[in-house]
C-alpha cells in the first residue's frame, strides 16, 4: 500500500490551485439520471470517489467520457448520457467502497420508478443512518421496503406525486436524495428544515440549469414543482471549500502564505473566521484568497455545525493547526459520534489533546515530532499531513487510499508551495 512521507518544518509559500468541490461532484454525478439527454460536468476532481461514481453509474447504464486534460489544467470534463436505465440495482459491492453511492436511492427512482441500492452500513466517522433519505421519500408518495441489506424504493403509480417533509435533524445527503426525486415528481414538494450546505445550491442550481422548478434555493425551506422531464447541460462543478480550507491550515501549521486560487471566500465564512481568529491575515485576492500566518498562533473555541456553521469536514484539520497554537483550545463535534481518531495519533506526533465524549480539550505549543502514523478516514489523514508539515523530523502517513478520497493532486500541490513531501509506492 502507498504511503506519503514528509520532511517537516519548511514554511509554506505560493500557490495552490483549488479543484473542483469532491462533495458536490457526488451529488451532480447522478443528476445524469435525471434526463436522456447529455450532461457534461466541468471542473470535475480528479479523486477515486469520482471514479468510483462514474464506475457505478456505468452499471446503472449511464455511458461515461472524460475529455483529455492539458498538462497543468485542474480537473477534467465528463459526459454523462443515461439514453436508458439499464439497472435499478445500485449493489453491494460498489455502496460499501464509497457511502454517497446512497446518492443514486432519489434520482433512480424519479427517473424510472424504482431504485434498490445496498443498505451503505456505518463507517469510521460514526453509524450515519440513512433513515432520513428514507422517510423524506415516503413523504413524497414512495413505497419503501428493507430486505437482505437493500432499500428498494418504488413510486407506486411509476412516478411520485411530491410530499411534504421536515427534516427533524439537517442532514446533506437526506436532502440531496429528496431534491433529486422531487425534480420529476408529478405535483410540489416542499423539504423544511433542508441543508443549505453550498453544494447543495450548487446541485439546485444545475437542476435548474436543467430545467428544474425550484424556489428557496440557499434557503432552509425549498419547494420543488416536479416537470415532465428534464434536459442536458454544461456545468462546472463549483470549487472545493474544505480543500481550500485544508491548504489554508498547511500555511498556518507553517507560519506560511498560500494562494488559493479558485477559492470562492464567501462560501467558506466559518472557516475564514476561524482562520482569522487563529491570527491568520486573510486577503481576498481577483483568484481566490491569500492566507498568511504570523505565528504564534491563538487558540479558539470552535463547535462544528451545519452550514453556515463551522464544518465537521474541517475539524481534523483545525485541531492540527491548533497544537501548535500558544494555549488552549476546545473543540465540539456535533455532527458524527466518532470523528476524533486522529486525536490518538496526533498525540503520537507530541501533541497534547484530550478528549472527553465529544469535546476535546488541545493544549497547544508543544512541539510536534515526526511518526509513522495512519488514520481511517479522509480529514482525519490530512491533519495528520498538516501536523507532518510542522513536526520536526520524517512523517509517514499510511493508508494513502483515505487521502486519494478527496485530495487531488496532493503532494503535487504541497511540493509546489514548498514542502518536502512524497508519495512511496509499496511496488
Ligand atoms: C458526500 C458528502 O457530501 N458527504 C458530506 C455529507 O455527508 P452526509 O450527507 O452523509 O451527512 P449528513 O448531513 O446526512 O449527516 C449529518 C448527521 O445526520 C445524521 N443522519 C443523516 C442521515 C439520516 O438519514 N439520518 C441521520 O441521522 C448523520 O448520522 C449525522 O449525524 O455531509 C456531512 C456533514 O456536513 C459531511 O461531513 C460529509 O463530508
Ligand atoms: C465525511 C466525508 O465524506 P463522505 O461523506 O464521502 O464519507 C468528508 O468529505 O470528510
Amino acid at each position: 500500500m502507498d504511503s506519503i512521507r514528509i520532511t517537516g518544518g519548511k514554511r509554506l509559500e505560493g500557490k495552490i490551485p483549488i479543484s473542483g468541490a469532491k462533495n458536490s461532484a457526488l451529488t451532480l454525478l447522478p443528476c445524469a439520471l435525471l434526463t436522456d439527454e447529455k450532461l457534461t460536468l466541468g471542473n470535475l476532481p480528479r479523486l477515486a470517489d469520482v471514479d468510483n461514481f462514474s464506475h457505478l453509474l456505468n452499471q446503472l447504464g449511464v455511458s461515461t467520457s472524460v475529455a483529455g486534460v492539458k498538462k497543468g489544467e485542474v480537473g477534467r470534463k465528463m459526459t454523462l448520457e443515461a439514453k436508458e436505465i439499464a439497472s435499478t440495482v445500485a449493489p453491494y459491492d460498489m455502496v460499501r467502497k464509497m457511502r454517497a453511492s446512497i446518492l443514486v436511492l432519489g434520482p433512480m427512482l424519479a427517473r424510472a420508478g424504482e431504485s434498490t441500492v445496498s443498505l451503505p452500513g456505518g463507517c469510521a466517522i460514526g453509524d450515519r443512518p440513512i433513515d432520513l433519505h428514507l422517510k423524506a421519500l415516503e413523504a413524497m408518495g414512495a413505497e419503501i421496503e428493507l430486505a437482505a441489506g437493500y432499500v428498494k424504493a418504488t413510486a407506486p403509480k411509476g412516478r411520485l406525486p411530491g410530499g411534504d417533509f421536515s427534516f427533524p435533524v439537517v442532514s446533506v445527503g437526506a436532502t440531496e436524495n429528496a431534491v433529486m426525486a422531487a425534480v420529476l415528481a408529478t405535483g410540489r414538494t416542499q423539504l423544511f428544515n433542508a441543508a443549505r450546505e453550498p453544494e447543495i445550491v450548487d446541485l439546485c442550481n444545475l437542476l435548474v440549469a436543467m430545467g428544474a422548478k425550484i424556489e428557496g434555493i440557499g434557503s432552509s425551506h425549498l419547494i420543488i414543482d416536479g416537470v415532465e422531464g428534464l434536459h442536458g447541460c454544461n456545468y462546472e462543478v463549483m470549487p472545493d471549500r474544505i480543500e481550500a480550507g485544508s491548504y489554508a491550515c498547511a500555511a498556518g501549521i507553517t507560519g506560511g502564505s498560500i494562494e488559493l486560487v479558485g477559492a470562492r471566500p464567501h462560501d467558506m465564512l466559518a472557516i475564514t473566521n476561524g482562520l482569522a481568529a487563529a491570527g491568520l491575515a486573510i486577503e481576498f485576492t481577483d483568484a481566490g484568497m491569500k492566507v498568511s500566518a504570523h505565528q504564534p498562533l491563538r487558540p479558539l473555541a470552535i463547535s462544528t455545525a451545519p452550514y453556515p456553521g463551522f464544518p465537521t469536514d474541517m475539524q481534523a484539520q483545525f485541531m492540527a493547526m491548533l497544537s501548535v497554537a500558544d494555549g488552549q483550545s476546545f473543540l465540539e463535534e456535533t455532527i458524527f459520534e466518532n470523528r476524533y481518531m486522529h486525536v490518538p495519533e496526533l498525540r503520537r506526533m507530541g501533541a497534547d489533546i484530550e478528549v472527553h465524549g465529544r469535546s476535546a480539550i488541545v493544549k497547544g505549543g508543544l512541539p510536534l515530532t515526526g511518526a509513522q502514523v495512519m488514520a481511517t478516514d479522509l480529514r482525519a489523514s490530512m491533519s495528520l499531513v498538516l501536523a507532518g508539515l510542522a513536526a520536526e523530523g520524517d512523517t509517514e502517513v499510511l493508508r494513502v487510499y483515505h487521502l486519494d478520497r478527496g485530495y487531488e493532486r496532493l503532494e503535487e500541490k504541497l511540493s509546489a508551495v514548498g514542502a518536502t513531501i512524497e508519495r512511496v509506492s509499496a511496488g
